[in-house]
């Protein structure tokens, strides 16, 4: 792994809507050149902390930095080059076609003196290939599938060429085949230096493919590390108020986690565990 990219870091970061801050008194370093999901239960602010990582919301307290430089005091431009962000649910323009959408990740990269230029298009093409959905490019965005859409959104993120990626459940639409391509090419991203932050809701997938997991409960940090220290039957436990088993992956050592019974008492207190179970 190589650590040469810029470095993200939320100092004493709190987040939120209004008046009611979300997400509190966040502390985190996202290591160049490494993958880290961020896991949680709905509502345990995981968007909101992607979101304020990614610039798309200002802090209520605290800061974020890019190698040191405050988030906030850069341009839109060199957040733009730097930081690729795929939210939730992603709204494109009225009948846009995925070329146009795809190739709209390029527009970072140009200027008065550097218009589209031919790479561009190999760019597209090779990211439209990375997701599987070369096939689409002269398709409208608008009547694809939900899961065909997806890929297509990641495509422009990668055709974006950031060097950090924030992404907000990339593979939530996608089939078991497309869920472990879109994380094999997010994890050849990291192979080349980039860094990646990425939400995800199922835990093996998150165990299999981080470098690091870090897990909220109501909109604070409870555990965070290497997957199999951080996804323990406790830690799942609080975030999520079930009993799971966590077991060993034979083939690659991480952890396989298998939810079991729901508990009384849910993960937004991040103090509570469960202590009723339903049968
Ligand atoms: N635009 C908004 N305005 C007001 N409150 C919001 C807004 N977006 C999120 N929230 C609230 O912030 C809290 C955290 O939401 P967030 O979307 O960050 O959670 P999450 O962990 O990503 O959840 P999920 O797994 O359901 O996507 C929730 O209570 C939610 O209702």
């Amino acid at each position: 792994m190589t650590a040469t990219g810029p470095l993200l870091r939320a100092h004493g970061l709190s987040l939120g809507y209004g008046r009611t801050p979300v997400v509190h008194d966040i502390d985190l370093d996202v290591t160049p050149g490494s993958l880290t999901v961020l896991v949680g239960a709905n509502a345990s602010g995981k968007s909101t902390l992607l979101r304020g990582l990614a610039r798309l919301l200002a802090p209520m307290s605290g800061r974020v930095t890019l190698d040191g430089v405050d988030l906030g005091s850069l341009s839109p431009r060199r957040v733009a080059r730097t930081v690729g962000v795929l939210p939730q649910s992603p709204v494109a323009p009225d009948g846009i076609r995925v070329g146009d959408l795809v190739a709209h990740g390029r527009y970072p990269h140009r200027s008065f003196f550097r218009g589209h230029r031919s790479d561009d298009d190999a760019v597209v093409a090779a990211s439209l290939a990375a997701t599987d959905a070369g096939s689409l490019v002269d398709r409208r965005v608008d009547e694809l599938s939900g899961g065909q859409r997806q890929r297509v959104w990641i495509a422009m993120v990668l055709a974006q060429q950031p060097e950090v990626l924030l992404l907000d459940e990339p593979t939530s639409a996608l089939d078991v085949a497309h869920q472990v391509e879109v994380l094999e090419v997010l994890r050849s991203e990291v192979a080349r230096g980039r860094t990646v932050v990425l939400v995800l809701h199922d835990l093996t997938l998150a165990a299999r493919y981080a470098d690091h997991v870090v897990v909220l409960a109501g909109g604070r940090i409870i555990a965070r590390g290497e997957p199999a220290r951080t996804l323990t039957e406790d830690v799942v436990g609080k975030a999520f108020g079930i009993r799971a088993r966590v077991l060993e992956d034979p083939d690659t050592g991480r952890p396989v986690i298998l939810p079991r019974s729901r508990q009384v008492a849910r993960g937004n207190d991040p103090g509570a565990v469960g202590k009723a179970t339903l049968p």
